[in-house]
């Protein structure tokens, strides 16, 4: 696999949150068009890898490329119209504004003027979402606010989504429909990065993995050879 296939790559980031070092020497490429679970451990360092590459944390040392685009020392907003889109852990939507609005605060065409996501093909994708437009959203379920939230990001129209836990905390009825969501996601050509640390919702998600611990990579490769290798997987990943 060259870096030129890549559509992301990261190569020897380095973050630090005051005097703590927390990614080291971090480097990893996602390909266009693939999914890739970046998998690890509670405080393992996924979602600061994922603000680092939206430029919400800053990166000490390393590079952060996007196509030919250096994104690292880039603000949040810049990187996002690259055509990046963040999913947050907490998933910072409006809570006294309507789905409705949520939505349509969040309009923008994609980094080469695509407008694939309107409202109305949104509802068409979300059909839970469709039946609760006039809802205030924080009077929403937490399964469907992250509904919510992943539609926010998509009416943004990104190529490249980083879904940062979708599933934790969820019941299994909302993982499933996430699930759902994700694979229909993938058929459209978007490349996405998914942070769990639920391997076994991945398998059937995503092609790629990366494990980390720590801070640090322990795994580049497929998931179906995560998935065999018991190593790994019982050393580094909650099972
Ligand atoms: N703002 C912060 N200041 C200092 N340390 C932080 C901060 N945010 C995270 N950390 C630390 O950085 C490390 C990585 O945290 P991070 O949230 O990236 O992990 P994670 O893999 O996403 O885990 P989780 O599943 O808990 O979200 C942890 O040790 C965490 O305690």
């Amino acid at each position: 696999m060259t870096d030129t296939q890549n559509q992301l790559v990261l190569d020897k980031v380095n973050v630090f949150y005051g005097a703590s070092h927390i990614l080291f020497d971090m480097s990893f490429g996602v390909r266009k068009g693939r999914t890739l679970a970046l998998l690890g451990r509670n405080g393992a360092g996924k979602t600061t890898t994922m603000k680092a590459i939206m430029g919400v944390t800053p990166v000490r040392s390393g590079s952060i490329h996007y196509g030919d685009d250096r994104l690292n020392g880039r603000q949040p907003h810049t990187v996002a119209r690259h055509g990046i889109g963040l999913v947050p852990e907490d998933r910072q939507i409006f809570p006294q504004h309507t789905v409705d609005d949520n939505l349509r605060i969040a309009a923008k065409p994609g980094p080469d003027g695509q407008t694939d996501w309107t409202i109305d093909t949104i509802y068409d994708a979300f059909p839970i979402l469709a039946g609760m437009r006039g809802r205030k959203a924080g009077m929403m379920s937490g399964g469907e606010q992250q509904l919510l939230s992943m539609a926010r990001c998509l009416m943004g129209n990104p190529d490249l989504i980083l879904l940062d836990e979708p599933s934790e905390g969820l019941a299994p009825i909302i993982v499933q429909e996430i699930g759902r969501l994700i694979r229909s996601l993938r058929s459209t050509g978007v490349t996405i990065i998914l942070a769990e640390q639920n391997m076994h919702f991945c398998l059937g998600l995503s092609e790629d993995a990366v494990v980390i611990d720590k801070g640090q990579i322990v795994y580049v490769g497929t998931i179906q050879e995560l998935r065999a290798n018991q190593e790994i997987t019982n050393r580094y990943l909650a099972i």
